[in-house]
């Protein structure tokens, strides 16, 4: 078997590449040092698994080149330059590592805070480059009794808010997507109200860089703000407004910013480096020893779980978070996966929609089991082509209408999943249910009642209910070798009856023939799983 081959697109620490390069099964291609162009055109080709930071945007042209990626492992938190819904389209997982560089942005958020308050770069290039000594021109401010506020209280934010406590500052976070517990809790004050953050000395934002954060503070903001307040931004340059950040510090209503991120970068030539009111970082929010080391040995572990399809950790467009998934509704999504396989088998037309029911508990999971019932269905026209990140962009594209329904469980059983196919031509439902845990059956094929485990070939023979027909039906079998290793029966009142025979070899089209061509057939199809 030929091997596998990982990308490492932008620098990461050498623990990681140390793991990657002693892995047998894995060629390595460290391409942190080459041109971008060349990274996308020659090498992204190559890649099975690519691990991208900042520096390596995944947008159309990396997708375009990224004929054989399966997954991209973001060796950090911030996926806003990764295009997700085009991964996605694509089949290709994408992973980030998202708490092992906390500390390291907590750390420098609190290095521009104190920079800013003390305007330390600037007294220190004062002493260290002009040689001059005065002490006069460099009076701070203190943190204590200051009031911060926090737009943004996750991983990053609380711990900002716990050292600002620390520094015996008033903290005061504005984050709806949290309780408010998760702030009072740690003697933070929470807010809904944004207008208090925008009333606090200091300001600080955390939140990641989405279509609602991008501009969260532009000049309407900075006008009502305090006169000389200070900002901080070590999360994602274009989340304050990077024009009206400029004339505020310009103008002085803003005293002092603290910037690690810009909206381009690298931005070595930035409006904001020409103004005297700024500590600037390049992006360094992350760059301390510790956490580039964990990170990297984090990233380099997924990317090879990753690359070897045995887990994606962290995966951010999977219908599934593995780790958080109760134990009994694994074989509920493996079982609509095949019922999802044999409906598209024995319809064998156009698919129009698939609509997906979930009765009982398992109802939480109508998502997940809508995801797993489309790649079963498509698995049948398009095989590897689909998989659980792609099948639905799949199924939408060709034009397939996907419904995900719950209802009330009134069937009798625990839980009970259902698909039902519509094509141009014809409709089957088929139902599911597991018992004990484990055993996978369908219960239900249109408005037959029947017990058949999803498994082999399977005839699904339809009939008027007349006498002899099961033995004809074993005749024909047999007449071509076929053995029959299981037959199951359901009735409706119509006086029409469904066998599942299920075979040990291959259904020919002279066998379907001959059943298709007894007098009390209705129809006739087959399915393999
Ligand atoms: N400068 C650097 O090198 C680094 C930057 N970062 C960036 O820092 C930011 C925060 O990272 P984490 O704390 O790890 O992420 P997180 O996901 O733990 O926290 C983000 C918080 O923002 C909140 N949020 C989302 N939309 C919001 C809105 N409209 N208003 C208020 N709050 C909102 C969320 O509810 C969540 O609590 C991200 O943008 C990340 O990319 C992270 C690490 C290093
Ligand atoms: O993790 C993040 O979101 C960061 O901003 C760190 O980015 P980097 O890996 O240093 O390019």
């Amino acid at each position: 078997m030929s091997k596998k081959t990982i990308v490492v697109c932008d620098h990461i620490h050498q623990s990681g590449l140390d793991i990657l390069a002693n892995d047998n099964d894995i060629e390595l291609i460290n391409a942190a040092d080459e041109p971008k162009d060349k990274l996308i055109t020659e090498i992204i080709p190559l890649a099975d698994v690519a691990i991208t930071r900042s520096s390596t945007d995944v947008d159309d042209a990396f997708l375009a080149n990224a004929k054989k990626v399966t997954a991209v492992v973001r060796a950090g938190v911030g996926v806003d330059n990764v295009d997700i819904p085009g991964c996605s389209k694509q089949g290709i997982v994408v992973m980030n590592v998202p708490t092992a560089n906390t500390i390291a942005a907590v750390e420098l958020t609190m290095t521009h805070m104190l920079s800013c308050v003390r305007t330390f770069p600037y007294a220190h290039n004062n002493l260290k480059l002009d040689r001059i000594w005065r002490r006069q021109d460099w009076y701070g401010t203190e943190l204590k009794d200051k009031k911060l506020g926090i737009i943004g209280f996750g991983n990053i934010g609380s711990r900002v808010g716990k050292r600002a406590k620390a520094f015996e500052m008033e903290v005061i976070t504005y984050d709806p997507y949290i309780d408010s517990s998760k702030a009072t809790d740690v003697d933070v004050k929470y807010t809904k109200n944004f207008d208090d953050i925008l009333a606090c000395d200091i300001i600080t934002i955390h939140t990641p860089k989405t279509e609602e954060t991008i501009g969260m503070i532009g000049a309407e903001e900075i006008a009502k703000m305090k006169d000389g307040v200070i900002l901080i931004n070590c999360a994602r340059g274009g989340l304050y407004d990077e024009d009206a950040l400029v004339e505020g510090l310009k103008s002085g209503k803003i005293a002092m910013a603290g910037i690690d991120v810009f909206n381009k970068e690298p931005a070595t030539d930035h409006p904001l480096l020409d103004l005297d009111n700024v500590t600037v970082t390049p992006h360094l929010g992350a760059n301390t020893k510790e956490s580039q080391r964990n990170i990297a040995v984090q990233a380099a572990e997924n990317a090879i779980a990753a690359v070897k399809g045995i887990a994606y950790p962290n995966a951010l467009n999977l219908p599934i978070k593995e780790n958080e998934l109760p134990e009994y509704v694994r074989p509920y999504l493996e079982l609509i996966q095949k019922i999802g396989h044999i409906s598209a088998q024995v319809t064998k037309s156009a698919i129009k929609s698939i609509k997906v029911t979930a009765k009982g508990e398992i109802a939480e999971y109508v998502e997940s089991l809508g995801t797993f019932a489309t790649v079963g269905v498509l698995t049948e026209s398009l095989s590897d082509q689909v998989n659980y990140v792609n099948a639905e962009f799949v199924a939408k594209e060709r034009g397939i209408e996907i419904i995900k329904d719950t209802k009330p469980n009134t069937s009798g059983f625990t839980n009970k999943i259902e698909v039902k196919l519509t094509t141009q031509n014809s409709t089957i439902t088929i139902g599911g249910t597991v018992f004990d845990g484990t055993a996978q059956r369908i219960v239900e094929i249109d408005e037959y009642i029947l017990d058949v485990e999803p498994k082999g070939t399977m005839v699904f023979f339809r009939n008027t209910d007349t006498p002899g027909v099961i033995g004809d039906v074993g005749r024909i079998m047999a007449s071509h070798n076929l053995n029959i290793s299981d037959f199951r029966l359901g009735r409706d009142k119509k006086q029409q009856a469904l066998a599942v025979v299920k075979v040990d070899g291959q259904v020919t089209k002279a066998i379907l023939d001959e059943l298709s061509s007894l007098k009390a057939c209705i129809s006739v199809s087959h399915a393999s799983l």
